[in-house]
Parts: C-alpha cells; sequence; structure tokens
C-alpha cells in the first residue's frame, strides 16, 4: 500500500510565532530532499505570513476568514486539491490564531475518507508573556481559546521564553501541565528547536501500514507503540472487508473519548459500500458509490483514547490478528 501522506496542524494565538516555526520546518524538510506543501489561513484578505514562505513551496491560501467558521468542507477540498496537483511529501496547515483547532482536526480527517493521508499531529505555539499574563488575570475570550489550543496540542511549544523570567517559565510550564498532561513541553525562544526533536515529539497516532506478521497478537503484555498518548486522531485503513453487525457492534462500543468517528467501510455481508459517522454516541450508515478510487478507511477523533485498542479490535473484525486461546481467555 501506498504510504500515507503526513499532515501537520500548526496552531497558537495570534503572533505566537506559528510563521516562524513554519519557516523553520520548510527549511528542514527542502534540506532533507522532501516537497512540503503549506495550508495558511489567514483573517485578513491578505496573506502576509505567505509572502514570507520560499516562492518554491506550492502553498493554498484560506483568506478572509477563518477556517473553523468557514465551511469545513472547504479546508477538506482545498487539502484535496492541493495534495492532487502537487503531490507533496508532507502538508502543513497553519491555522489562523483565532481558529478552535478541533474543528481544523475533523477538516483535515474529513480528507482521509478521500485521500491516503493521515494526520500526525497538532503543534501548538504559546507566546509564553501573552499567556502568563491572561493566566494572570484569568478571564476572556482569547484566555478561553489559548486554553483551547493548549489542551488539543500533541506538542507545546512554550516560545518567547526571552520575554519572561526563568521562575516565570517554571510558573507557566506548570500552567501547560495542568491543563494537557499528555503533550511535551518545549521552550524556546524563535521557535529555536531541533526539527527532529520537534517533530519527534507530535507522536500520538500509530502508523497504520506495519506489515501484518507484527500485528500478531500473541496474548503478551508487550505495550501497543505509542498507544496511550494523547491520540487526537487515529486512521486506519482497511485491508479486508468486515462483517456489518460487527462493525455495528465495535461503533457502538466505541470508548467514551472517542467523541467522533466516519469513514467508508466495505461489509462483506452486503452488496454495496458504507459511509458511516458516529458523533455524540450516534451511529448512521449511508449507502454509497463513491467516485474513482477510494479506500476503505475509519477515522477516531477523540481525548487521550488508546489508539492501540482500537487498532486491535479493527484487525480483529479484519481477521487480520491471529487470535491465540489464550488471548481470548483472557478477554473473557
Ligand atoms: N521576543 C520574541 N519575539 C518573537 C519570538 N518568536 C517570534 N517572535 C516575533 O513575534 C512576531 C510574530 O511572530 P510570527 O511567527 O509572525 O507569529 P504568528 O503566530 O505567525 O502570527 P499571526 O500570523 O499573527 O498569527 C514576529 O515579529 C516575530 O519575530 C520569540 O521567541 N521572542
Amino acid at each position: 500500500m501506498e504510504q500515507s501522506l503526513p499532515v501537520y496542524i500548526l496552531s497558537g494565538f495570534l503572533g505566537s510565532g506559528k510563521t516562524t516555526l513554519l519557516q523553520r520546518l520548510l527549511d528542514h524538510w527542502t534540506l532533507q530532499g522532501l516537497r512540503p506543501a503549506v495550508i495558511m489561513n489567514e483573517l485578513g484578505e491578505v496573506n502576509l505570513d505567505g509572502l514570507l514562505v520560499e516562492q518554491s513551496v506550492p502553498m493554498a491560501e484560506m483568506l478572509g476568514g477563518c477556517i473553523c467558521c468557514t465551511s469545513r468542507g472547504d479546508l477538506s477540498t482545498e487539502l484535496t486539491t492541493l495534495v492532487k496537483k502537487e503531490s507533496p511529501d508532507v502538508v502543513i496547515i497553519e491555522a489562523t490564531g483565532a481558529a478552535n483547532p478541533l474543528e481544523i482536526v475533523d477538516a483535515v480527517t474529513e480528507t482521509s475518507l478521500y485521500q491516503q493521508v493521515e494526520l500526525k499531529g497538532l503543534i501548538t505555539v504559546v507566546d509564553a508573556a501573552h499567556l502568563l499574563e491572561l493566566y494572570r488575570s484569568q478571564q476572556g475570550a482569547t484566555y478561553r481559546l489559548m486554553q483551547e489550543q493548549i489542551r488539543c496540542a500533541s506538542v507545546l511549544i512554550l516560545n518567547k521564553t526571552d520575554r519572561i523570567e526563568a521562575e516565570e517559565i517554571a510558573e507557566i510550564s506548570e500552567v501547560l501541565r495542568k491543563w494537557n498532561s499528555y503533550a511535551e513541553i518545549l521552550p524556546a525562544v524563535r521557535c529555536e528547536l531541533e526539527p527532529e526533536l520537534l517533530l519527534g515529539s507530535v507522536g500520538g497516532v500509530i502508523m497504520e501500514d506495519r506489515p501484518a506478521d507484527e500485528a500478531v497478537d500473541d496474548g503478551s503484555e508487550r505495550p501497543l507503540h505509542s498507544s496511550h498518548d494523547h491520540v487526537m486522531a487515529y486512521t486506519h485503513y482497511f485491508k479486508n472487508p468486515v462483517n456489518s453487525e460487527e462493525f455495528e457492534r465495535f461503533v457502538k462500543e466505541l470508548p467514551r473519548d472517542v467523541y467522533r468517528a466516519k469513514g467508508i467501510v466495505t461489509f462483506n455481508d452486503t452488496s454495496s459500500r458504507f459511509l458511516f459517522q458516529y458523533a455524540y454516541r450516534e451511529a448512521d450508515f449511508m449507502k454509497i458509490t463513491p467516485q474513482g478510487e477510494v479506500p476503505d478507511v475509519a477515522v477516531f477523533i477523540g481525548e487521550h483514547f488508546s489508539s492501540g485498542e482500537l487498532r486491535t479490535g479493527l484487525l480483529r473484525l479484519e481477521k487480520r490478528l491471529l487470535t491465540r486461546p489464550a488471548a481470548v481467555k483472557r478477554s473473557l
């Protein structure tokens, strides 16, 4: 199967240092011989940040609104078009400072239904001085939005530490830890971080395409790779059709921390393919005949759930896991 295209979301409040980081990451990928592409979203009609990005980097711009306030479909379409037109090796979405990142997560995973894209994680850049000031006054919409952006990050960059004292860095790090106990906190000035270190800390999503023999459940306690990270999205590409009743049961029994799921599946006991939607504990299945080549895929979005467990359950439905008697006994 083809490798999935990694997608990163870059979030953070206005002026926190997102563009500074974006440029660092683009330089890093370009030096590695990769072809990055960018989706930029600006509140104004002119993309000033975009002017700072190398002209050779393909870029889609969504101007005049914030991604989460315009239709989610727009971002999803934009991403699909960019992938088709530019065949990048990696995509980064710089979200406007006013956007709620969870809406963007939703739009990216929407695209996973039609394209081999995989949300790797969400990087949130925090302006240390700005947050400290807001934390001390504890109010306002900005404060709440920042809190939201911090809460759903898979890695936090505590930027602009040159603007606060050493004790304050410790103080604000504690605040970040309180709001998000999963994400690694990386203090920085001008987002000067080793890109490998940063990207390595994003974690969160299991690589789907491991060889089947690695996925054999031998009943041992060997933890699945990153199964308890702060996962926001798990994308599962099916290799086999599944039984419709078993799949419906699986969806119905999803852990509470998974609050959204969607996908396209082929059942081995029906003639049609189905689009399924799951939100707020309700599932909906619709017959579809997709245009073109569309993979069977399911995306699960939530907080702190174990993607390893979901993956195991789905592999089992696909009969890609060899369940040995010992393992069966344990689960009874
Ligand atoms: N003192 C200080 N300034 C910084 C640091 N990082 C970035 N800046 C400056 O902060 C300003 C905003 O940085 P950007 O990278 O454009 O921030 P942004 O989050 O993309 O801003 P928006 O596009 O408005 O959301 C720029 O003038 C940067 O040079 C830092 O660590 N310390």
